[in-house]
């Protein structure tokens, strides 16, 4: 056996890849031809693998990092075909300057892809009725790339948090910030001369395809729970997000935009084509702006939220103003309907989704000595958040007793309060968090 990997093009190699592509997709997995012919080959990059000069395997990898249609004749198997070509994609890869890759493994080559880097991300979902698994590799180099295209001398750089996770840090005149790429998860904003108004736990992981446990995680297109053997909150807090543009603004401000469209492995678990936005602007304040694009040709339903987890000195020295008078669902006692008497206050678990508010919240600690106000708009509802003391528990990246300092006021879209979005039509809910004047 002499193997060879050689890069082809759509055009000059057709008949070979076609007749590939039938062999493995069409006619020993049964994959629908409108399926495997998807229209993206033409702009694509194509490796064969050549065995004493027959083509024996082929792959392809798309412009955004996507690598797919990776298939290796039977009677071929085993002998490292797969390996090698694997291994052509990631070396053209590197030379073609992408920061990260990503796949859809069938699940049970998950352990193949596992020993080049991948990562997991979010559980298993059919494909062409074939059991999938989204799987993520971040490139040793990724913040250079992302430095070399996006970073602002002195104001906002790329770095790794841990293998694989890499943040942006945001500097301004009068606020920092922290921003993991995956999830487009901020961590912390700080006002100078002020505690980080974010909270994150100490016991927090910062893992490939795992979420952090704080900052805020941008929870779409469903809040909640979801249909059975779907990821609660929806699968955007897990994934890597592209970077789209960085740049400064008013009042010595600097704003990232971040931005994910769907793919097979988003249509496995809502059926619907988008472009998602999540614009992030710090500075004296710091704005949070997700954008819902529907780019397919009918109207789609979202819930959503920015699940911000604030920092406060105890949270039982802390109230919320603004809300009320307002009617909530008490998640803790089976979404009982009842109404806000006064300031919102902390004496055990808490968990309401408030209703029909579009006002401010005003976070008032009176341990830190401050008061944090949240905006909003485009968002009718509010979740007030705290798991205490037994529920705390539950959460292994939550560290003993960590309840006390921190309390989750969300601005969603939750319970019946979905958004309905037309073909071609974009939402956007904002969150405006500022520290009070005089405070
Ligand atoms: O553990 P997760 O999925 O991040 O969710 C944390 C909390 O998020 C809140 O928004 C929900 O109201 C809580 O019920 C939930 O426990």
């Amino acid at each position: 056996m002499s193997l060879q990997i050689e890069i082809a093009s759509w055009e000059r190699h057709f008949a070979t890849l076609t007749n590939l592509r039938r062999t493995v997709f069409i006619e020993e997995q049964g994959v629908p031809e409108a399926l495997e012919w998807d229209g993206l080959d033409a702009a694509a990059i194509h490796f064969i693998a050549l065995d004493d000069g027959n083509a024996i395997g082929c792959a392809r990898l798309l412009a955004d990092g996507h690598i797919g249609r990776m298939a290796v004749l039977p009677g071929c198997r085993g002998k490292g075909a797969g390996r090698a070509l694997l291994n052509a994609v990631l070396h053209a890869a590197r030379q073609r300057h992408l920061g990260w890759l990503y796949l859809n493994a069938q699940a049970h080559a998950a352990g193949f892809y596992a020993r080049s880097g991948f990562q997991p991300v979010g559980a298993e979902f059919p494909d062409a009725d074939i059991p999938h698994l989204r799987m993520e590799l971040v490139m040793e180099h990724h913040t250079d790339i992302l430095n070399q295209q996006f970073a602002i001398a002195g104001r906002l750089e790329f770095m790794d948090a841990a293998a694989g996770v890499p943040v942006v840090e945001i500097t301004t005149p009068h606020a920092s910030a922290r921003i993991a790429v995956q999830g487009a998860q901020l961590l912390e904003w700080q006002p100078n001369g002020q505690q980080p108004v974010l909270w994150v736990s100490r016991a927090a992981l910062y893992q490939p395809g795992k979420g952090v446990r704080g900052g805020v995680p941008v929870c779409w297109p469903w809040f909640g729970a979801g249909e059975a053997g779907k990821p609660a909150h929806g699968f955007v807090r897990t994934r890597m997000w592209e970077v789209r543009e960085t740049g400064q603004g008013m009042a010595d401000s600097v704003f990232i935009r971040f931005g994910m469209k769907d793919d097979e492995s988003t249509r496995a678990l809502w059926d619907y084509a988008f472009d998602l936005e999540l614009i992030v602007t710090v500075g004296a304040a710091l704005k949070m702006e997700l954008v819902t694009r529907n780019a397919g040709t009918t109207a789609f339903e979202i819930s959503e939220g920015l699940h911000t987890y604030f920092r406060v000195g105890n949270i039982r020295h802390t109230r919320v103003l603004g809300l009320e008078n307002t009617e909530y669902l008490d998640k803790v006692l089976g979404f009982v309907r009842d109404t806000q008497i006064g300031a919102v206050r902390f004496s055990g678990e808490t968990d309401r989704v408030y209703v029909d508010t579009t006002t401010d919240c005003v976070i008032d600690d009176a341990e830190l000595n401050r008061k944090i106000r949240v905006a909003k708009s485009g968002s009718t509802s509010t979740v007030v958040w705290n798991p205490w003391i037994e529920k705390e528990k539950s959460f292994a990246d939550m560290a003993a007793d960590e309840y006390r300092e921190m309390l989750c006021v969300e601005t969603v879209n939750a319970g019946d309060a979905r958004v309905t979005v037309a073909a071609g039509a974009a939402h956007t809910l904002v969150a405006l968090v500022s520290l009070e004047a005089g405070v």
